[in-house]
Order: structure tokens, then C-alpha cells, then sequence
């Protein structure tokens, strides 16, 4: 070693010579040499107790894990936190250790117990300081959740969404339909009269929800299926972005710039429009003698009092908690109903068996077919969207809790010290063949009671079903997109058929070799499970509903 660190000192010396600097202090080779392993024998010994004697040894996981989370960290950047999970499940079983302190379960009986109660606080949340304030889904305070979901409760109940269906239909289904009427009509008129027209259903599926929540939360249709556009989009993706980096890697939040460099003047854009939105409809009751002139989710977040504090919530509050009524109501709609459309092309006995359910329950086109009254009407519709979102989990990157004082047994036996973060990875739990038989085939009828299935399988089924998490923290909005969700899929199914178009490298005989499955589309993780290229691979062919279907069906 002293030999090497000589012959060093030497060449530095004679470097530094040959290019006129004789007076270049040159580096204490010895010294560089104990320092490189003083830190080597630190992180290997690190790694050492890590894996063999932490409190967390015993978990399986990759060595290198133990000390980096690159597992997760390449994910991240991947944007696949979805998939790469599910291989270190597939390899490590129902718990892997994924980073220094993060250990990830796929076990009910754990993820439930997490899931469960306020103890085990929330953790990887969303930075607030790019909302202004916290809100419901990013705080991380078991107390100010609580009374978050208290003020916002009105807004979702059952009864409070059939109360709002009207406004939902129109600005949802039906101006799908409009969009699409016009597309044909346009395509009739200036080429061949085929009746048929390519839209990309994925585009258009995001836009409709954009204005479904405009309705709802802002009290205006942003109208942006019919334009296609929304100054607000750039804005919304950099929340989303920025989010997504800053959930699993921390340290980003201080290189923001970074992640998103052009478009952190767009986010204040979506701010400052949600400001200027409540400042008009506060301005708009006191005109009317403070009688609210609206029924929608902004006025309930605005009237909403805590019966605890009597206090109603100030502004930046109000701000926060209706943008991500935009972030948490648009993507994860939408994707569903992308991802359900998808697989309804590629799996078509499942889509004629749906087209079957819902033009014989409703023949009638010129009556629009609504949540309340289609629910009991439509089991098979009803199975299909259970079984895409077990399939395609749009939130399937998972959530995180941190474990509380006294530590948790796992079901394995394993034992997880406090402060540990605990991820509960969807997609891998709806994908654990533990759980799901062939859990690779989309088969909606698992979700039916019938020949195979009693009525006790497809309640376990729904209770291992956790695309809107579990417990405290479930989805308050899954009332709203079930609504919005079935809707549109039940009138645009009964009016039109659907194929995918003849270019599309996709296709009912197009086999993935790993799952022995028709292949789906690549998708990008990024908050939520999306699509990865929209524009390449959203193309469909649409025209009028034929008798034909009909016909066919009737047999
Ligand atoms: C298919 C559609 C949807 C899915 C799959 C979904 C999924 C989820 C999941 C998994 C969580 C828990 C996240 C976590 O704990 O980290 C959540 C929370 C939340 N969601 Fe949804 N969501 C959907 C639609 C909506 C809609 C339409 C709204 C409202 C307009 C909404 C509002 C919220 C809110 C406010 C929270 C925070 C709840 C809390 O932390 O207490 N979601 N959602």
C-alpha cells in the first residue's frame, strides 16, 4: 500500500513539474489513502450490520438495498415503481426490504392493519409548499386529516353525487358523445361517408374529466374536451411531476428547478386561477344575502364549519384543497377509463358480452343511462371496471406509513421496529397470485357470483381490491368516479362501437410472451398509472352503434 502511495506522491510531483507548477501542493498520498479506507470500512461494515444485525436484517432484499435504495431510486426515474416492486416481490415474497428503513408488504393481514388507523402516520407526502398549504391527501398530521375529511364529507356522499349526476352526465358522457357526433359528421362531410371516424380516446377521456371536476369544484365547464386544450394542463403536469420525484426522493424538493424547469410559473397559474375562482363565488353569495347560489363541491368546501373548532377554512386552505380536487379527481378517472377501453378491445368477448348487458337492459338511445339507476342493472359493466382497476391500478405505485412506538409483527413473523416506512405497493398486491387467480388475465367475471364463484369469494375478492386504499385514509372521491366512470362507459358503449385501428401493433392476437396475454400498452408511473405514450398508442375507430350489434346479440 505504501509502495503505491510513493509511486503516486512520485507522479504528481513530476506532473505538476512538467507543467510549471512547482510550487502545486501535492496531496498527502498517505493521508488520501487513509481516508478512502476509513469510508470504505465504514459502509462495508454499515452494509455488514445493516443486513446481517439491524433490526431489519432478517427481511429478504438486496444487499445493496440495504444501504442505497437503487432499487427504488431507478424506478423513480424509470417512472415504473409499479412494475419494479413487483419483480422484488415476485423474487423476495410477501416482504422485501427496499431501502435502509423501507420495507415493503403484500401480506392483507399487514396491509390492512397499517392501513387501519391514524398510528401509523402517512409518510412520502407530497411536499405543501408547492400547494401554498396542506390539504387532505398531503398532510401527514392524523389530526388536521380527520378534520379535513369531516369538512369534505358532505361533498362526496352517495347522496350529494346523485344530487349532482345531471351536471355530471352533461359535462361527462354526453359531451363525449357531441364530440365524437361531430367528428363524423365533419368526416361524412368531407370524405368518405364510412360513418367511422379515429379519435384518441386518451385525450379525449383526460379533457372530459377536466371538465367534469371544472363543473364541480370551479362551478364553470372549462369546455376543454370540445377546445382540447387548458391553459391550466402544464401547470397541473408540474404538480404531478414535481410530486411524483419528490415522494420518493426527498432531497429533490431542494432542486425543484430541476424537475420541472419551465413550468413552475404554470403551477402559480393553477393557483392563482383556483384563487380567483373562490374569491368570484364568495363575492357571488354574499351578493345573493349569502344564500349559496351553487350545489357543487367548491360550495361545500367554502360553507364547510368544523363542528369541533367552529371554524371554517381560510383561503390558502381553500386553495389547496380545491386544486387537488383537479390533481386527485382528472388523471385517476381518466386513466381508468383508458385503461378499460384498452382492454375491452384487446379482450373482445368481454366487450361484446358488456355491449350485450347494456343495449338489451336499454335499448332506448334516446334516453341517457344513469349511475343510480344503471348500478343494479349492469352487473357485468359493474365487474369490468372492478376488474380494469384491480388489472390496471391507476394509484398502483402505492402508498407509505411510518410504523409507530412498540414497533409491528408482520404476518411472516417478522419483526418491524419503529419509524420504519411501510409501503403498501397496489400493484403488486393485485397482482399476488396468493390472492388472484391468473392474475394476469383480465377476467371481470371473478368479480360475479356464479358457477365458480359464491357469493363469500367475491367479497374477499372486494376486500383485497385497494386501488382506493384502505382504512382511515380511503379515497373519499371513489363515490364521484365510479359515477362519472360507469356513466360513461355505459352510454358510449350502448351508442357506438369501438376496434382498434387496423395500424395499431396491438390486438386480441398480439401475445405478450411473458404473461401468455394479449400485450397492453406500456404505461409511465407518475402519481398515477397512465398510458406511457398517449399519442402513439390512444387511437380507436368509433361509428354509430349498428343493428348488426344488435342482431348478433340477440342470438
Ligand atoms: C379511479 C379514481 C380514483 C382512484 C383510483 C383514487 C385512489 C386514491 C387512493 C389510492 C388514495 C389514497 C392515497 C394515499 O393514501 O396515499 C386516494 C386519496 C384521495 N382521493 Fe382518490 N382516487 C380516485 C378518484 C378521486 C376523485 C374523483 C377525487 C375527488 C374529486 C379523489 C380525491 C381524493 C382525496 C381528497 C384523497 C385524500 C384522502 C386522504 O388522504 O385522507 N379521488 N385516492
Amino acid at each position: 500500500m505504501s509502495r503505491l502511495a510513493d509511486h503516486l506522491a512520485l507522479t504528481f510531483h513530476s506532473v505538476s513539474a512538467n507543467l510549471g507548477y512547482e510550487d502545486f501542493t501535492v496531496p498527502d498520498v498517505s493521508m488520501l489513502t487513509l481516508v478512502i479506507t476509513i469510508v470504505s470500512i465504514f459502509l462495508v461494515s454499515k452494509i455488514i450490520y445493516t443486513h446481517c444485525f439491524g433490526p431489519l436484517s432478517k427481511i429478504p432484499g438486496s444487499i445493496i438495498n440495504t444501504v442505497i435504495p437503487t432499487t427504488m431510486l431507478y424506478h423513480v426515474y424509470k417512472e415504473t415503481i409499479d412494475l419494479g416492486f413487483y419483480e422484488e416481490h415476485k423474487k423476495y415474497g410477501e416482504c422485501v426490504r427496499l431501502g435502509p428503513n423501507l420495507v415493503s408488504v403484500t401480506n392483507p393481514a399487514d396491509w390492512k392493519r397499517v392501513l387501519m388507523s391514524h398510528k401509523f402516520s402517512k409518510t412520502m407526502t407530497p411536499n405543501i409548499t408547492i400547494m401554498g398549504a396542506p390539504n387532505t391527501f398531503t398532510t401527514d398530521d392524523p389530526e388536521l386529516n380527520k378534520t379535513r375529511r369531516r369538512l369534505l364529507k358532505p361533498a362526496y356522499t352517495t347522496t350529494h353525487i346523485a344530487a349532482m349526476e345531471d351536471k355530471i352526465l352533461e359535462s361527462g358522457p354526453m359531451s363525449f358523445k357531441r364530440k365524437i357526433d361531430d367528428a363524423i359528421q365533419n368526416r361524412s362531410r368531407d370524405k368518405k361517408p364510412s360513418g367511422a371516424v379515429r379519435i384518441n380516446y386518451i385525450d379525449w377521456f383526460h379533457y372530459m374529466t377536466f371538465d367534469i371536476i371544472g363543473e364541480l369544484a370551479f362551478g364553470q365547464n372549462f369546455g376543454m374536451l370540445q377546445r382540447g386544450d387548458l391553459m391550466m394542463l402544464d401547470g397541473i403536469k408540474a404538480i404531478n411531476t414535481i410530486n411524483s420525484f419528490e415522494i420518493f426522493v426527498p432531497i429533490l424538493r431542494n432542486f425543484r428547478w430541476l424537475i420541472a424547469p419551465f413550468s413552475l410559473k404554470n403551477v402559480r397559474l393553477v393557483l392563482d386561477f383556483t384563487w380567483d375562482v373562490i374569491n368570484k363565488r364568495i363575492q357571488e353569495t354574499k351578493n345573493n344575502n349569502g344564500k349559496p347560489v351553487h350545489q357543487d363541491i367548491l360550495q361545500v368546501l367554502i360553507d364547510a364549519v368544523d363542528t369541533e373548532t367552529g371554524k371554517k377554512m381560510n383561503k390558502p386552505e381553500l386553495v389547496s384543497e380545491n386544486t387537488l380536487q383537479l390533481l386527485g379527481g382528472t388523471d385517476t378517472s381518466s386513466n381508468t377509463l383508458s385503461w378499460t377501453m384498452f382492454l375491452l378491445m384487446v379482450y373482445p368477448e368481454v366487450y361484446h358480452k358488456v355491449c350485450k348487458e347494456i343495449r338489451t337492459t336499454y335499448p332506448d338511445r334516446s334516453k341517457p343511462i344513469t349511475y343510480t339507476e344503471g348500478l343494479a342493472k349492469l352487473p357485468y359493466l359493474e365487474a369490468i371496471l372492478y376488474e380494469s382497476m384491480r388489472f390496471k391500478p391507476t394509484s398502483g405505485g402505492g402508498t407509505a406509513r411510518r410504523v409507530p412506538e412498540g414497533g409491528m409483527m408482520l404476518a411472516s413473523g417478522h419483526f418491524i421496529p419503529a419509524g420504519t416506512e411501510i409501503f403498501i405497493p397496489i400493484y403488486s398486491i393485485h397482482h399476488d397470485k396468493k390472492l388472484w387467480k391468473d392474475p394476469h388475465v383480465f377476467y371481470p367475471e371473478r368479480f360475479m357470483v356464479n358457477e365458480n364463484s359464491t357469493e363469500k369469494d367475491v367479497y374477499e375478492r372486494k376486500r383485497n381490491f385497494v386501488v382506493f386504499s384502505s382504512g382511515v385514509r380511503l379515497c373519499p372521491g371513489r363515490n364521484l368516479a365510479w359515477c362519472e366512470m360507469f356513466m360513461t362507459l355505459a352510454n358510449l358503449l350502448r351508442d357506438y362501437d369501438f376496434w382498434l385501428p387496423e395500424d395499431m401493433p396491438y390486438g386480441p392476437d398480439v401475445i405478450d410472451e411473458e404473461t401468455g396475454q394479449p400485450k397492453i400498452i406500456p404505461s409511465r408511473m407518475a402519481i398515477t398509472i397512465a398510458p406511457r405514450y398517449p399519442q402513439r398508442d390512444g387511437w380507436i375507430c368509433v361509428k354509430h352503434n349498428t343493428d348488426y350489434l344488435m342482431t348478433t346479440f340477440a342470438h
